[in-house]
């Protein structure tokens, strides 16, 4: 009675079925395209020789200024008819496909010098004017994703339990001892991020490591055996020495930075009784609406020698978006009062 899944890969969704438009092209058409290039290194291979390979150098993107003056990512488009060089086979990895199955690859044409502190330089200035991609090239998303993939590759060249080289698939998305045949897959950190309200104020704190003037939602790492609730109460009590209450979720991104973060994002509220903050940061307080307001208009961070300013973490920041979201209930409430 049920076909097994495998006939149906690839195919279009089978017109007698019901299915939603999103579930259709999760179960029948790109994402399967992609995860059979994952398994498949012949057909990844095949797939190389007509893709778009976009460029990185030391794990940065090799992104270009367009003409009206937001940047976009740097790409190689393969033809099919030249020869790849050995590197590009073996070095790039797979991120995606676009709509026409046609597969997108990343590359980091200067990967020899690992030098961690170049791969968090670019992103405070940059993730705010890349610009919105066209249906043919690959969202910021696809990027962060090419990094974090990267970078996985380029630490992960030997087994933890044997010492012994790892070898990579050809899409880089596993790799394998070469001596235990131990598979290793890339792995991420879940980290939770709280904005914290005292009902009229948020609470945003900044860590020395943090571009000039930037404040942010408070973060932390979830500890081995944590809850996501249990990280959020200890991070809020460690940083900022308060104790929080009803708490929402609210969305999820993946974060390259430091190594591969998976951030989930919340709202937490304390007792307006209650909001004094002693700090463990560099430092932490409380926003009203209007300096959220005005922040939110600060594009790029202050340099040395400017006025002091709040910057807030890029529109593509996960920080930056609980941030928006206060903002945009604050306003409802104000309106309503
Ligand atoms: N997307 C966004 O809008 C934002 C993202 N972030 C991200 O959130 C993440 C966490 O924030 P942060 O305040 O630094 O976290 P924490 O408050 O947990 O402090 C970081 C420290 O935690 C320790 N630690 C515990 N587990 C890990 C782990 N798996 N990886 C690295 N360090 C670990 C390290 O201490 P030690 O070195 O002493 O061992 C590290 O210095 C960062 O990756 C940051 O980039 C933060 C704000 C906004
Ligand atoms: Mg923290």
């Amino acid at each position: 009675m049920f076909r097994p899944l495998k006939i149906l890969i690839g195919t279009k969704c089978p017109p007698t079925r019901c299915c939603s438009a999103f579930v259709s092209r999760m179960r029948f058409s790109n994402l399967q395209y992609v995860n059979r290039l994952k398994e498949d290194d012949e057909a990844c291979a095949a797939a190389l020789q007509n893709a778009h390979i976009f460029l990185f150098h030391r794990l940065s993107p090799l992104l270009q200024r367009t003409e009206h003056r937001t940047l976009r990512p740097t790409a190689l488009v393969c033809s099919g008819t030249e020869p790849q060089n050995h590197r590009t086979t073996e070095e790039s990895v797979l991120i995606g496909c676009s709509e026409e199955n046609q597969a997108q690859f990343c590359l980091d044409v200067g990967k020899n010098i690992l030098n961690p502190g170049s791969s968090l330089s670019w992103w405070p200035e940059t993730l705010n004017s890349v610009q919105d991609p066209s249906p043919y090239e690959p969202d910021l998303c696809f990027l962060l994703q090419g990094q974090a993939l990267l970078r996985w590759n380029q630490t992960s060249g030997f087994c933890s339990t044997t010492g012994q080289p790892t070898h990579r698939n050809r899409a880089g998305s596993q790799r394998v001892c070469s001596s235990s045949g131990i598979i290793y897959y890339p792995k991420m950190s879940p980290v939770v991020i709280v904005l914290v309200s005292d009902g009229k104020r948020c609470l945003l704190g900044r860590q020395s490591s943090f571009p000039r003037g930037m404040y942010s939602a408070l973060a932390g790492f979830c500890d081995m055996g944590e809850t996501l609730e249990e990280t959020l109460r200890r991070e809020v009590a460690e940083e900022v020495g308060l104790e929080v209450h009803s708490v929402s979720y609210s969305s999820s991104q993946h974060w390259p930075f430091p190594h591969s973060s998976f951030m989930m994002a919340f709202h937490a509220s304390v007792s307006p009784a209650h909001t004094q903050v002693s700090c463990q940061l560099e430092d932490a307080r409380w926003f009203s609406l209007e300096e959220i307001t005005s922040a939110l208009q600060v594009k790029t961070p202050p340099r040395r020698g400017d006025p002091p300013v709040v910057w807030l973490p890029p529109k593509h920041a996960i920080g930056n978006r609980l941030i928006t979201e206060w903002r945009s209930v604050s306003c409802l409430h104000y309106v309503n009062m």
